[in-house]
């Protein structure tokens, strides 16, 4: 390991700080710019923007404040190499780890949270505190993990290239259109419960904002006609736009050569030390319900009815539905009749069978407070809520490890990772304190992505005796008014757990790759472009090195993908070795009982390992080790959880009166017979033993 001395140190920060203010100065050039350098509402782009926002301009100054700081780290650790002559092989290998913090450079160190002596029974609102020596670990604010070093081409921050010459890799937008189709490849033995919870349950522990300039508004990086990107004069230093080959089979009929692509904003390492930039996690790692409650107490206060433990709620004639949306941009339209949501996520209208997840749970939290209050009339407004939340935070998990991820990754993987939850009077003893449990970067920007091929492109409505209606999904993007229908909640439940989920595949409906975010728009944006862009933005490897981890050999000609999509990949792919983890690990054939191919499957089952044996207060750890420990007849309660239950408690109860027991599995099959909610085969937890 490299030491620094005290005059390169004073020499480092100087550089960093005259080069931040540069950068700033810029900054404030641009916002005055006659060039449109600023994204306005309209455009399928500023939807992708608005998928990322902030909550308001305090929570940007907070993000800002950390994201400048790993910035200034960034422009020493460039300076250091230069200095140095240091290669990327030694950045990549960590090579000058020495702590800032009481350097000076120390400045653009995180100051760690103070945890109290006793710990508190209740998980913290930001996670952290969770692990003792690192109380930073699974915080808001904080950068993600990885399973390997990043890849960058100047070993810091720009974005690899090809092995073959040095070139820029092939665009993501012509990969997508090479390589990614839209085949109908329906598989029944899987609900769209799958998607749609997968996508709520990575808004509980992975969120990369795209940078945005101080005062918040988005960044362009392409002429406001998508003819071509800006000149460099105007162009932002976050700006890695996507470019659209001229005979593209889709854009080139609007004339549009490059997409926006605003690169994540960055965290400073845990350690606070030099290397390659980190990409930052907005929200608590953990799984914790954060998209309901929050990652950090303000959030949390703005959410909270501070009466009788609940949540607010907007009540539509009697509906509990999440809060209308202050925020005049949270959707396409704030006109009259439609109707726009708020929640501990900023990404809950995105879509409006997210909005519906938002609001089962959302309502399961009042449900649970509702009954710890008949049975504990002597808590406060705290103690329900804290209590409350603790249940569903359980509920969550349960559903996690018991239904969802054995349906995703299968049984070998659940036993290889030692990903199984307790039975009978067991608690766990699984915590390790060594485990970090930060999401890693390439479950967040590849192998959790492996949802966006499950999605259908349309939403079949039931009514009682036929199909009502057939929705496009960009129709109810940022545009849930949908909600406040009286039935609609019921038939989208019903449809999310009997309609069978698309393939894990190279395929990808149109609906997210011509028209993702167009609301009026003729054309929207490309989320598999964007997917492979956002990759690089992070400095993922290669797919091979991470296939190789998995034990697999690495691919060495592209004619192992048989001759028709070998010839695709040959076409844009100058190597093998080029080739990005999403579209590789999509392409490979499932694992065995598994939805994914085995390295999306391993990079899922090792994360879901340390979310849980790095979680302290993961739900069924023993009382040795988690401060907020259930007692035995509790922990039976809460075993019992299943996401069934949950529809079946909260849905409308007008339409929709059955559930089949595992709501991610094919319905109506034995096994998985219908039954009436009310029947005990969808077991209730009983909160009796909450009784004090
Ligand atoms: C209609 C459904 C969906 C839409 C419109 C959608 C759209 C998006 C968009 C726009 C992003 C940000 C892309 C970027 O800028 O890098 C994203 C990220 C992501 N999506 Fe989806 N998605 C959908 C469903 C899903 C599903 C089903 C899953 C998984 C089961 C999923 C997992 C993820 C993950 C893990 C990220 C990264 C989030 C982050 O760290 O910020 N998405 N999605
Ligand atoms: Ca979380």
């Amino acid at each position: 390991m490299l030491h620094l001395d005290k005059l390169t140190l004073s020499a480092l920060e100087k550089k960093s700080t005259d080069e931040m203010s540069k950068l700033k100065s810029r900054e404030s050039d641009l916002l005055s710019s006659p060039e449109p350098t600023i994204l306005n509402p309209g455009p399928a782009t500023y939807g992708h923007f608005r998928n990322s926002r902030s909550f308001d301009m305090a929570d940007l100054s907070q993000v800002m404040h950390v994201a400048n700081s790993a910035l200034e780290l960034a422009i020493a650790t460039r300076a250091f190499k230069d200095r140095q002559g240091l290669t990327n092989e030694q950045l990549e290998m960590g090579y000058v780890s020495e702590d800032l913090k009481h350097t000076p450079l120390g400045h653009a160190c995180v100051e760690p949270p103070f945890c109290p002596m006793i710990p508190d029974r209740y998980r913290r609102i930001d996670g952290a505190c969770n692990n003792v020596l690192h109380p930073t670990w699974g915080a808001p604010f904080t950068p993600y993990s990885r399973i390997l070093p990043a890849s960058y081409h100047d070993g810091v921050w720009s974005p690899r290239v090809s092995v073959v010459d040095e070139e820029p890799l092939p665009s993501p937008r012509q990969i997508s259109t090479t390589v990614i189709s839209d085949v109908d490849s329906p598989n029944h033995d899987y609900t769209l419960a799958v998607p749609q919870f997968g996508q709520f349950l990575s808004h509980d522990f992975t969120h990369s904002m795209d940078m945005s300039f101080t005062n918040g508004s988005a960044i362009a990086c392409c002429e406001s006609d998508g003819n071509s990107m800006l000149p460099p004069e105007a162009t932002h230093y976050a700006c890695m736009p996507i470019p659209i080959p001229e005979n593209d089979p889709f854009f080139s009929r609007f004339h549009q050569r490059c997409m926006n692509f605003v690169r994540t904003i960055l965290a400073p390492s845990h350690e606070c030390s030099l290397g390659y930039v980190q990409q930052m996690n907005k929200i608590t790692h953990y799984i914790d319900v954060s998209q309901v409650y929050g990652s950090t107490p303000e959030q949390t206060s703005e959410l909270r009815s501070f009466h009788a433990g609940k949540l607010k709620v907007f009540s539509d004639y009697g509906r509990d539905l999440p809060p209308l949306a202050k925020d005049p941009e949270a959707c396409l339209t704030m006109e009259q009749g439609s109707a726009c949501f708020e929640s501990g996520d900023t990404r809950t209208n995105q879509m409006i069978t997210l909005v519906v997840m938002h609001t089962i749970f959302l309502r399961e939290h009042n449900r649970l407070a509702t009954v710890l209050a008949h049975l504990n009339p002597h808590w406060n407004d705290d103690q329900l809520f804290l209590e409350a939340r603790q249940i569903l935070i359980a509920e969550m998990q349960v559903i996690v490890y018991k239904e969802f991820l054995p349906t995703v990754i299968g049984m070998e993987a659940m036993d290889d990772f030692g990903l199984h939850l307790k039975r009978g009077d067991r608690y766990s003893v699984d915590y390790n304190p060594q485990v970090e449990p930060s999401v890693t970067n390439e479950l967040s920007a590849a192998a959790f992505r492996f949802g966006h091929s499950t999605v259908d492109g349309q939403l079949k409505l039931y009514g009682p005796q036929k199909m009502e209606e057939v929705i496009a999904i960009p129709e109810v993007m940022f545009y849930p008014a949908r909600m406040r229908h009286q039935e609609f909640l019921d038939e989208i439940l019903s449809t999310l757990t009997t309609e069978p989920i698309q393939d894990v595949d190279g395929s990808v409906t149109d609906q997210l790759t011509k028209y993702m975010f167009r609301g009026g728009n003729p054309f929207g944006v490309d989320l598999a472009a964007i997917n492979i862009q956002r990759g690089r933005d992070h400095g993922l490897r290669p797919y091979n090195d991470y296939r190789e981890l998995t034990g697999l050999p690495r691919i060495r000609d592209f004619s192992e993908y048989g001759p028709e999509l070998g010839e695709k990949l040959r076409l844009v792919y100058k190597s093998p070795d080029d080739m990005d983890l999403w579209v590789g690990g999509l392409l490979e054939e499932r694992a065995p009982g598994s939805l994914v191919g085995p390295t999306f499957r391993d990079m899922i089952a090792d994360q879901f390992a340390r979310l849980k044996k790095g979680d302290r207060y993961f739900f069924e750890n023993d009382p040795s080790i988690n401060p907020g420990h259930f007692t035995m007849e509790q922990l039976h309660e809460v075993r019992k959880a299943s996401l069934s239950r949950i529809i079946c408690d909260n849905s409308d109860k007008r339409l929709l009166s059955r559930q089949a027991r595992n709501a991610f599995r094919k319905p109506g099959v034995p096994g998985n017979e219908f039954v009436d909610c009310r029947s005990h085969e969808i077991p209730s937890l009983d909160l009796t033993p909450w009784q004090e």
